[in-house]
């Protein structure tokens, strides 16, 4: 036999023998496996793992986000809120903690009470209704001490400011389509910190938000919201600079219906030059976003700086779309609380909202009886 037979018998050999070891190793190790696996089953993916006689049941992992903000709860931002009302900050309070410390009431002390309180934007209809009652209750019921004159104030106060007033919000599901929360104002009145800071109440209390930022007029407007939504690990649904509200509003409710959330927050723009060109916007957002799902709440944000300024803005927003509930920021920074008032009766629609501050937390639900004792609150 020629040599060369030799050497091709030889590799086929050690080929046939290579094989034969490889299976054999293979068919061991599965031969493990399949062991293993019968004394100690692999848990189907989800399947709950029973625990070990005397050992406690695995807690499910709470997935933890780094760095979310934790929201103040509702009960100590309010406490918190009052207390910024209250006393000689406030021209308002002022003016009634004057009334009750008068030594006497003369004319010249009502005069002055009556100026004080035009002063403070509470208008001179409900302020002429105010004196004229006060007037009418010392005299009859003879006042003859503070703590009278206090009681019979607190009253006519509460009167006036109308807690008879529905003020809850709606903004929590209640059936398959989210609530869906329509934010309005003249820009700069604070729209785009109320919608921040009301998805922050929102997850404070377990909802689920995701916010619109269907202000395509200024791109750091939808900048801004996207940030308020990231520190409560909320998602904002935004659009290019420029593009149509209504389309940004639509897909932001459409995603909301998608995601199952409990509410959408849309911001708006405020900054456009004519009333009509406004009329047509902020209709046609609602319009839309009502081929998916109802609006259940329209807010008005009205800054409390600009008096009646903001009033004038209520009507021009009453005439465009249902509004049902106003906001009134920076309480803090006017001193003014007699807007409230003012506002109330020009809508016919109750402050539900007030902010008192840029805090991410300083905004708290409108509670008439917080607001009166505040401000008589020395
Ligand atoms: N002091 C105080 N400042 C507030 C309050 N609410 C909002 N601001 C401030 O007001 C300024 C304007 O607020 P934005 O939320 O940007 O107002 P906007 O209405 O969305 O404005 P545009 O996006 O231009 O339409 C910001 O500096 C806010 O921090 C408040 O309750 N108190």
């Amino acid at each position: 036999m020629d040599p060369i037979w030799y050497i091709v018998i030889a590799v086929i050999v050690v080929a046939l023998v290579g094989v034969g070891v490889g299976v054999g190793l293979r068919q061991r190790a599965l031969e493990q496996k399949r062991r293993a696996e019968i004394e100690e089953p692999t848990p189907e993916p989800g399947a709950e793992v029973e625990p070990e006689p005397g050992e406690e049941p695995a807690e499910p992992a709470e997935p933890v986000e780094p760095g979310l903000d934790e929201p103040e709860p509702p009960k100590s931002r309010l406490q918190r809120l009052r207390a910024r009302l209250a006393g000689q900050n406030n021209a308002l309070s002022r003016g009634l903690l004057s009334l009750l410390s008068a030594d006497k009431l003369d004319e010249d002390t009502w005069d002055d009470f009556e100026a004080t309180l035009i002063s403070s934007d509470l208008g001179v209809g409900p302020t002429t209704e105010l004196v004229d009652t006060l007037r009418t209750r010392f005299k009859v019921e003879g006042v003859d001490s503070p703590e009278k004159a206090r009681e019979i104030l607190r009253e006519e106060l509460l009167k006036l400011v109308d807690p008879t007033l529905d003020r809850s919000l709606n903004i929590r599901s209640e059936g398959d389509d989210p609530a869906v929360c329509l934010v309005v104002g003249v820009n700069g009145t604070g729209k785009t910190t109320t919608v921040g800071k009301l998805a922050r109440v929102l997850v404070a209390e377990d909802a689920k938000v995701l916010l619109g930022a269907a202000d395509t007029f200024r791109a750091a407007a939808a900048e801004q919201l996207q940030t308020w939504g990231e520190r409560v690990g909320v998602d904002t649904v935004r659009g290019a600079e420029g593009s149509d509200p209504a389309s940004v509003a639509f897909n932001a409710v459409d995603a909301g219906v998608e995601q199952g959330v409990d509410c959408v927050i849309v911001d708006t723009a405020g900054r456009l030059h004519t009333k009509t060109g406004l009329m047509d916007e902020l209709g046609k957002v609602k319009r839309v976003i009502e081929k998916k799902a109802p609006v259940t709440e329209v807010l008005l944000v009205i800054d409390a700086t600009t008096g009646q300024n903001g009033l004038i803005q209520a009507r021009i927003f009453r005439e465009v779309v249902d509004v049902t509930g106003i906001v009134l920021t920076k309480l803090d920074g006017s001193a003014k609380g007699g807007i409230i008032v003012q506002v109330q009766r020009e809508l016919g629609v109750p402050v539900k909202l007030v902010g008192l501050g840029e805090g991410a937390d300083d905004l708290a639900p409108f509670d008439v009886e917080g607001f009166v004792d505040a401000l008589l609150e020395e």
